[in-house]
């Protein structure tokens, strides 16, 4: 157990704290000694202290304007700095009458959800089970420059940690290899950890620090942007990780985690960010030992949870359960790397900051919109499709439902996470239940005579397609249509919203291509290459009037000449930054399987059967037909 002794007076007598940038107000050591002196105080009331004091500076940043107009940038990196400093106090470990109530609301949630045939509208939004006290906002970037970082070491000096560890459990794993450790390189070459961090892997396997450096180094890679002192800073970011062995489902070593953690970060603790890469199946051992063995004490603690978030609603209840009776919601961060794209922050930014499409977002202008996640890559057996579901937990559950939550929600009241959270959960109990006839599942065959087809069989659905509805006033009666798979002929990820007919349109006549794609559409493209297109109707050159569609195309890659960030990297950011509007929330959770539950719950009878279709081919033919039944013509695939 750390000790909670009051080291925090020792440095006050050695430093000088540096309120306040700009001005520099400096309070000298004295101010606060005599201020600790004239009260007997523990660590509890010298905290307290040091809250007001910031509280009051804080008041006095956003209140009293004493700078001039150059330093408003300034000025707004030190607000955002104490806001987090402040919300980190708030995500302080020791609350369980909180946690029951969450788990108690949780159960009484799923409970009523599933004896409710028609659930959408039963909560009341006072009555979410969450309440969220500080929420951060998006894009409140945190960068670590250097006078920054000076600014962090003497904010936070007295008794609050300044220190990032990260903890990447299941170290030696694909994800860890592949996505984590270059994604945190990437931060810190980018600036974006703080001054003060230490990496530390975990797992079973029997390694030395060096081993699981010289396992980071050979993935490691510098921006091709940023390519100034690389070597030099992937060895300082080398230096700066350890490792420490030991099992997922014992006190033992998560308790060695920890005291290893602590030598590291020294006297005055740190905030810790536990990323849990561990198969699903050794989830829970590991949540459930570190909550008691390895969180830190001094500073807040945040857990990332990797997909899939359950199997069905049975599974992810209980999962959700578990990890509340020892986290609060608040600390969890469900992660899911397709949410960490570009295009998908662009959903909200140009919808609320363009008036060309804010007034069209409803049923009144768009006709239908499409969710295409289409990838040519077969499966594998190490993909973990092991169950009945497939790409239903995997894609569908998480990434595709969020996208459509993120695109079709009300307007939230801000940009905090919790505002966006609180408006997607809405969106999502709107979705009408599926109706299975509106349902596609495909299984695609593995390429014969390997490995992989010896093991998957011809049951793991590899394809699904749907149209759901959104009940609400906004959306009533517009087809959301889905297309996620795999082994597919093409490569392709976008979001298409197409608009309605031009009412009596004066240039029918002279529309020379096919009418079907006469509607304007906005599209967002993920990939193959990340565009956003708007299909306009336009005069051909020449003599007459005939229209032609054309695609105005902003391609990112001509636009902005910059490496785009992984989306590992932007999530790790948002954690980091305590940012969690991309994340789902237990709630959000819960709404998204009640509305796939019976499509599995048909899986399960037999009553759906996945449609076989070739590796390389275009999915399922019903697909076709559904597509048909609501008026759509996809584009071509
Ligand atoms: N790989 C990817 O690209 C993606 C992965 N995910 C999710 O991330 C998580 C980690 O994925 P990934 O790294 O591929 O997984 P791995 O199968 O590579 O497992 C990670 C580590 O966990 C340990 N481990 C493996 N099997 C078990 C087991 N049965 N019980 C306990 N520990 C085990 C191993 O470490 P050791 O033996 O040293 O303890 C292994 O190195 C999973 O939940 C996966 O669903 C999500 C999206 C993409
Ligand atoms: O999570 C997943 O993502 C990959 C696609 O990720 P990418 O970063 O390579 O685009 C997808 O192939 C896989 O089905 C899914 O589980």
């Amino acid at each position: 157990m750390t000790s909670l002794s009051p080291s925090f007076q020792q440095p006050s007598v050695h430093r000088k704290m540096v309120i306040s940038a700009t001005p520099r107000i400096s309070v000298s050591e004295n101010f606060i000694t005599s201020a600790l002196h004239s009260h007997p105080l523990s660590y509890g009331s010298s905290w307290r202290i040091c809250r007001n004091l910031r509280g009051l500076k804080l008041w006095m940043l956003q209140n009293l304007d004493f700078r001039g107009p150059k330093r408003k940038h300034e000025q707004k990196n030190e607000i955002n700095m104490l806001q987090i400093e402040d919300k980190d106090e708030l995500l302080d470990n020791t609350e369980p009458h909180h946690q029951r109530q969450d788990l108690q609301q949780l159960s009484a949630a799923i409970v009523s959800n599933e004896s409710s045939s028609s659930s959408n509208t039963q909560h009341e939004e006072n009555t979410l089970p969450y309440q969220f006290e500080k929420p951060r906002r998006i894009g409140t970037s945190m960068k670590y420059s250097h006078s920054q970082q000076t600014q962090a070491s003497s904010i936070t000096f007295q008794g609050r940690p300044n220190f990032l560890s990260i903890a990447v459990i299941g170290a030696t794993g694909e994800l860890a290899r592949r996505k984590i450790f270059p994604a945190l390189f990437a931060l810190y070459y980018s600036g974006y950890l703080p001054e003060n961090f230490g990496i530390f892997g975990y797992s079973r396997k029997s390694l030395t620090d060096d081993d699981l450096r010289s396992m980071i180094a050979s993935t490691l890679t510098c921006r091709i942007d940023q390519q100034q002192n690389c070597e030099e800073k992937m060895e300082a970011f080398l230096r700066r990780t350890y490792y420490l062995n030991g099992g997922y489902d014992n006190r033992e070593g998560m308790s060695k985690l920890s005291a290893r953690m602590e030598q590291v970060e020294g006297e005055f603790g740190a905030n810790r960010i536990f990323y849990l890469s561990v198969p699903q199946e050794a989830l829970l051992d590991v949540a459930l030992s570190l909550a008691d063995s390895a969180q830190s004490q001094k500073g807040w603690n945040r857990i990332i949870i990797e997909k899939p978030f359950g199997s069905n609603l049975l599974s992810s209840h209980q999962l959700t359960s578990s990890l509340l009776l020892k986290f609060k919601e608040k600390q969890l961060y469900r992660i899911d790397h397709l949410l960490g794209r570009n295009t998908i922050e662009n959903l909200a930014v140009l919808r609320f900051s363009n008036l060309v499409f804010m007034p069209l977002w409803n049923r009144n202008y768009i006709r239908n919109v499409q969710v295409i996640l289409s990838e040519d890559l077969g499966l594998r057996t190490s993909d973990g499709y092991s169950n009945s579901y497939g790409i239903i937990g995997d894609v569908v559950h998480s990434h595709i439902f969020q996208t459509i939550a993120l695109l079709a929600m009300e307007p939230p009241v801000t940009l905090e996470g919790e505002d966006v959270r609180n408006e997607k959960v809405k969106l999502l109990r709107s979705i009408r239940k599926l109706d299975t006839s509106d349902v596609i599942v495909g299984c695609c065959a593995p390429a014969s005579g390997s490995k992989d087809a010896a093991k998957l069989g011809n049951i793991t659905p590899t394809y699904f397609a749907a149209a759901l509805f959104i009940d609400n006033a906004r959306w009533d009666d517009v087809p959301f249509l889905i297309k996620v798979g795999r082994g597919l002929v093409k490569h392709r990820v976008e979001i298409r919203i197409q608009f309605r007919h031009v009412p009596g349109n004066l240039y029918r006549g002279q529309i020379v291509h096919n009418t079907d794609l006469a509607n304007n559409e906005l599209i967002l493209r993920d990939a193959p290459d990340e565009a956003i297109l708007v299909r306009v109707n336009n005069k051909v050159p020449g003599l007459g009037i005939h229209l032609d569609a054309s695609e105005l195309n902003l391609l990112y890659k001509d636009k902005y000449n910059i490496e785009i960030p992984d989306s590992y990297e932007q999530l790790l950011h948002d954690v980091i930054d305590g940012d969690n509007h991309l994340f789902m929330r237990s709630d959000e959770v819960t709404a998204a399987w009640d509305v796939l539950s019976p499509v599995l719950h048909e899986l399960d009878k037999n009553n759906l059967i996945p449609e076989q279709y070739e590796l390389g081919g275009r999915g399922p033919d019903n697909a076709i037909y559904l597509w048909a039944k609501h008026g759509i013509r996809w584009m071509d695939d």
